[in-house]
């Protein structure tokens, strides 16, 4: 029997990446990224020209389409494999980006009728103009004692679904009229690829407020919302909710010839990107603690029974893994705050010192704050640079530095930035593992792992943890195509089920950090005196940030 293989395409923030996975073991053939024509779309509406206001981001659905139209047949070119042989396709996606779409399930954007309107257009994940939708929501779910509510950590987010659909009706009543459903874009896109619109139980859990038991919360919460949101989930939320590496349906003959790829392919449900990235690296079982660290970190973790975590994303049924409590938790700014500091703060000198060393800054600083031990520094910090996502949530806290004096030098400070953000994970560990969700190795992919090593070897010390570190470099896109390989079945020459296509298709590197002792005893101490400042600043006893914001915001009206 010739060698079979499956496509997983990634659709992340700026681009989409499609990756051809043999199935026997995983090996990626071959990968190729389309940047979304449009971009994120957060300044000007394309069609009018007009500004849109602070905080939206949107996307453009053909975009995605377009990724299609690209990626997958230069892979399969790259590869030069008979398309025959590609059993399944996958996709993940950034979660909750969300759009409107029409009785035959075409985005209202695309529709001249309503392009005008920025709300017909699909609301990107990082789209926050929902905030004070969220904030509502959780105001009225507290009172009402909603008990759904502690499954997400006591707060639902802006950039959920439930908020962004409000914010639709609240400020485009036409728009919200006008749409038969709305559809998590990577829904969108299997019902693009499908010609069936297909629920996901990963978005519709995490993003969404629904339960695989009790489904979404009740009319009687919905209308106390606004009456007019009172029949949502059986309308324009409607559709059956199926788990992950569910079949949706046939790559359809138009698609096929859009690919390249054969008619009838099998293709999986949607999934979420950090979410896709769990059986990529080979984690199926409670007590490992996924991170996909870049920009921001996503953790993610399994477990045996339903718990409530202070702070946590959400837990879902199902969610990540079938047959497991799918735990996510989450930093807002990791990375960010690195490229925030090399960006706007360090001195010129290291800039010309990293050129001349042909180097970029953040390899020039990592050296040189490897060569502190840590509490050397005498430095300490609050990773809250973007607000905090976990364990307080609240995007209102901001950054600390706190230590400094006319000695500290530019590497110090970076290195303590490092130590800042492995506290803020180690507090998520914590969260967890004290409240009866285990937590006993870390597992690490995205950009960061790859980059930095004294980054990962002070989050091994901080968390007193061993840490294994992702093969692959398209971590999501693997789970993708695990998935796709999963809805093709083992008949067809894939896999019955993800527990199945883990165990020959992820890897982890052989080496792995483990905590060095020495390191683990000092940054103990640097944690209580961590969670001090945490505590102080972040639960009420001191709210200067937020008086800070408050004059700011005051005096820049
Ligand atoms: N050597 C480095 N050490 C630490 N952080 C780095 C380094 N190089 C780049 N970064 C940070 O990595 C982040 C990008 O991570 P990556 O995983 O590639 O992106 P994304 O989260 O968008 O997928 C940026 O925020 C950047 O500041
Ligand atoms: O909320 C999320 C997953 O639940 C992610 O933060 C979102 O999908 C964006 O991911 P990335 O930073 O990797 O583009």
């Amino acid at each position: 029997m010739s060698k079979k293989y499956a496509i997983g395409v990634d659709y992340g923030t700026q681009s989409g990446r499609a990756v051809l996975v043999d199935l026997a073991d995983g090996t990626e053939v071959a990968d190729h990224v389309t940047p979304y024509p449009h971009h994120v779309i957060d300044e000007i509406l394309p069609v009018t020209g007009k500004k849109l206001d602070y905080d939206w981001a949107l996307q453009h659905p053909a975009d995605y389409i377009e990724v299609l139209k690209r990626s997958v047949p230069e892979v399969i070119r790259q590869s030069g494999i008979d398309p025959a042989d590609v059993v399944g396709v996958g996709i993940d996606f950034t979660a909750c980006t969300m759009l409107p779409v029409n009785e035959q399930g075409q985005p209202l954007c695309l529709l001249p009728e309503y392009s005008e309107n920025p709300h017909s257009w699909t609301k990107l994940w990082k789209h926050h103009a929902a905030q004070d939708e969220a904030n509502e929501i959780n105001r009225i779910a507290a009172e009402r004692g909603e008990k759904w509510l502690p499954r997400y950590g006591g707060k639902i987010s802006s950039e959920w679904m439930m908020a962004k659909v409000w914010q639709i009706l609240n400020e485009a009543p036409e728009i919200y009229e006008a749409a038969d459903q709305f559809l998590e874009a990577t829904d969108w896109v299997i019902s693009q690829m499908t010609g069936n619109i297909v629920r996901n139980s990963c978005t519709a859990g995490y993003k969404a407020i629904w339960h695989k038991a009790d489904g979404y919360p009740d009319k009687e919460f919905f209308k106390a919302l606004d009456p007019r949101l009172e029949n949502l989930t059986t309308t324009k939320l409607r559709g059956d909710i199926v788990p992950l590496g569910t079949k949706a349906g046939e790559l359809t003959a138009e698609m096929a010839q859009l690919t390249g790829l054969i008619a009838g392919t099998a293709v999986a449900v949607g999934n979420v990107d950090a979410h896709a990235a769990v059986p990529a690296v080979g984690v199926v079982t409670p007590g490992k603690l996924v991170m996909a660290m870049g920009t921001s970190i996503c953790h993610m973790l399994l477990g045996e029974t339903e718990q409530e975590v202070e702070g946590m994303c959400g837990v879902v049924e199902d969610g990540i893994i079938p047959g497991y409590f799918g735990y996510e938790a989450g930093q807002s700014a990791v990375g960010d705050i690195f490229e925030w500091y090399v960006e706007e703060a360090v001195p010129a000198y290291v800039k010309e010192a990293a050129a001349l060393e042909n180097v970029n800054v953040h390899e020039w600083l990592e050296t040189r704050a490897a060569a502190y031990k840590p509490g050397q520094t005498g430095l300490l910090a609050l990773d809250w640079w973007n607000g905090n996502r976990s364990v307080l949530v609240d995007t209102n806290l901001t950054g600390l530095l706190l230590g400094c004096t006319l000695l500290t030098k530019p590497e110090e400070i970076y290195r303590t930035l490092l130590e800042a953000t492995a506290f803020g994970t180690r507090k998520i560990v914590d969260a967890f593992h004290g409240n009866g969700v285990a937590v006993d190795v870390l597992y690490a992919c995205g950009g960061l792992p790859q980059k930095n090593r004294l980054l990962m070897q002070i989050y091994a010390d901080v968390t007193n943890r061993e840490i294994k570190v992702a093969a692959s470099k398209q971590t999501p896109a693997l789970g993708a195509a695990m998935f796709g390989a999963v809805a093709a079945g083992a008949d067809k020459g894939g896999y019955d089920s993800i527990v199945e296509a883990a165990e020959k298709m992820a890897r982890v590197r052989e080496d792995s950090y483990l905590p060095i002792p020495e390191n683990v005893a000092i940054y103990e101490l640097l944690f209580q005196e961590y969670s001090k400042l945490h505590d102080y600043f972040g639960r009420g006893e001191n709210n200067v940030m937020k008086h800070l914001k408050a004059i700011k915001e005051e005096v820049t009206e």
